[in-house]
């Protein structure tokens, strides 16, 4: 196997009583989609603040491309790679669609304003705000407002806003939520073809859409892995079934 892309290993975080993560081991190879699956108050949440530099581990370590992230914080992992979308949409509803990837760039580039360039005409920000665009299909909607986007839109252009920071990794925190047929269709094919660019930790309650795009997928039940492998083995597996997909 190749170099993981990112690793965690045997992490755990404890809220007062209530062991939240228990020995928790994931990696995502190049070229992949790792899907983190598990019922409501598993611990995804947690997890994800473990890896996005939210939350700080009890015990264990995070690596990306081979260094420790563990002690840094979120926007140190984000200038390292680490990309992610969030459950909650963060765009700006009266801005366009590019502007609004455009400020995710300035953020990360760090610099908040300059003295010659009206950013909108800065070539820094458009450029790999376009192409992320682009990949997300969503070139000609570059100057519409987020205020008139469909919901399946909107969710693209969230994936966008990660994937114009170029990052090595991307998180996706239930990406699929809130939409119809048509738009997980449209986004599963999306995130299909953008796996061999960047692998993907997705985070998903839509079972058909794991099914269809994991490579691996991990299960998590109260804080603990009970399950890791393919669509196959994690489909038949008797504990998973128990625990979680129900008979
Ligand atoms: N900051 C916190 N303080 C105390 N308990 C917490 C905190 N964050 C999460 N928990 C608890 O940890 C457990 C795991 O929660 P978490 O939100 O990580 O699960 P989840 O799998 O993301 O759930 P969901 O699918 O409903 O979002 C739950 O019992 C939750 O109540």
């Amino acid at each position: 196997m190749s170099e993981s892309v990112l690793s965690l290993t045997r992490l755990y975080k404890r809220f007062g009583a209530l062991q939240a993560t228990h020995d928790v081991s994931l990696d995502l190879q190049p070229g992949e989609i790792h899907a983190l699956i598990g019922p409501n108050g598993a611990g995804k949440s947690t997890l994800i603040g473990q890896i996005a530099g939210s939350l700080r581990p009890d015990e264990g370590s995070v690596h990306l491309a081979g260094k420790e992230i563990t002690a840094l914080n979120v926007s140190q992992r984000a200038r390292l790679g680490l990309g992610r979308s969030f459950q909650i949409s963060s765009l700006a509803e009266p801005l366009s669609v590019m502007r609004n990837v455009m400020i995710g760039v300035q953020a990360l580039q760090g610099h908040s304003f300059r003295f010659w360039t009206p950013v909108s005409r800065d070539e820094s920000l458009q450029a790999p705000a376009r192409e992320a665009l682009e990949r997300m299909r969503l070139g000609h909607r570059a100057w519409t407002p987020v205020s008139e986007l469909s919901h399946g839109e909107r969710r693209q252009v969230e994936v966008a806003c990660a994937l114009a920071l170029k990052p090595r990794v991307l998180l996706l925190d239930e990406p699929m939520a809130g939409l119809g047929p048509e738009g997980t269709a449209q986004l599963t094919e999306l995130l299909e073809a953008l796996k061999q660019e960047v692998p993907i930790l997705l985070i998903e309650h839509d079972m058909e859409a794991v099914f269809r795009l994991a490579d691996r997928i991990s299960v998590l039940v109260a804080g603990s892995i009970i399950a890791q492998g393919d669509s196959a083995t994690i489909r038949r597996d008797p504990h998973v079934r128990e625990a979680y997909l129900g008979d």
